[in-house]
């Protein structure tokens, strides 16, 4: 017998959803349009798919993201490809959706026009949806790249990275932009996960868990199991 019962991932990413529509919701009486961050990899996709079906003035709503690796949209692992695909879909292919790849060869060459696409944006963001990598990563701020300090401190919108523990080269929001936002959101699911960010919570070291520099924010932090 079929259980359409929802697992505890599809109700967080369901209340996750809410949370972000409320945000959006209240910057929209104030504004007339407003900016929400997403992150890449697989765990957001329920929330795509939650936050897509919600009622919401999507014409007036941009959506970037947090980092993206430099590949053609059409590869499997491109963020931008996943936001088309499971977030900008029926009212919500309303919104904008500005990617953060160019034509250019390398993040190198691409991030200034990147940064001038992103810096043109409404913000402050309402909300930045973030994700968490067991290495503790989040967006491409990575504890083994040659250019954590300076995405860590940098008042560049974007910045391209180069992270030995990752094939492609990446472009990331710098963490001065990702703070421009008065709300974040850390969606994270699964055990190991969980033990990491409570390594990073216990600890003081920034460099080697890089979620920690979002852990000072207004931050709603969304696990389940
Ligand atoms: O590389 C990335 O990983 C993190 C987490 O991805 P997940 O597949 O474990 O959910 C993600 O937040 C980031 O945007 C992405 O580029």
């Amino acid at each position: 017998m079929h259980d359409d019962t929802p697992n505890a991932r599809e109700c967080l990413a369901r209340q996750l959803a809410e949370a972000v529509a409320e945000a959006l919701r209240h910057d929209l009486e104030a504004r007339e349009r407003v900016l929400l961050v997403v992150s890449g990899g697989s765990t957001p996709v329920p929330f795509f798919r939650a936050l897509a079906a919600m009622d919401l003035p999507w014409s007036r709503i941009d959506v970037t993201l947090a980092d993206e690796r430099w590949v053609a949209e059409s590869a499997a692992d491109s963020n931008a490809r996943l936001v088309r695909r499971e977030l900008l879909q029926g009212k919500a292919a309303e919104a904008s959706f500005t990617p953060l790849t160019s034509d250019a060869q390398t993040p190198e060459e691409g991030a200034a026009e990147v940064a001038a696409r992103v810096a043109a944006l409404p913000w402050p963001a309402s909300a930045v949806a973030l994700g968490m990598g067991g290495d503790g990563h989040t967006a491409s701020l990575f504890p083994d790249s040659p250019e954590l300090a300076l995405a860590l401190s940098t008042a560049e919108p974007v910045v391209a990275v180069r992270t030995p523990s990752q094939p492609q080269p990446r472009i990331t929001l710098s963490a001065d932009r990702l703070h421009q936002c008065p709300r974040h959101f850390l969606h994270i699911t699964g055990e190991e996960k969980r033990v990491v960010l409570g390594r990073a919570l216990a600890g003081d070291d920034t460099r080697a868990l890089p979620v920690r520099a979002f852990l000072a924010s207004p931050l709603g932090i969304y696990w389940a199991p």
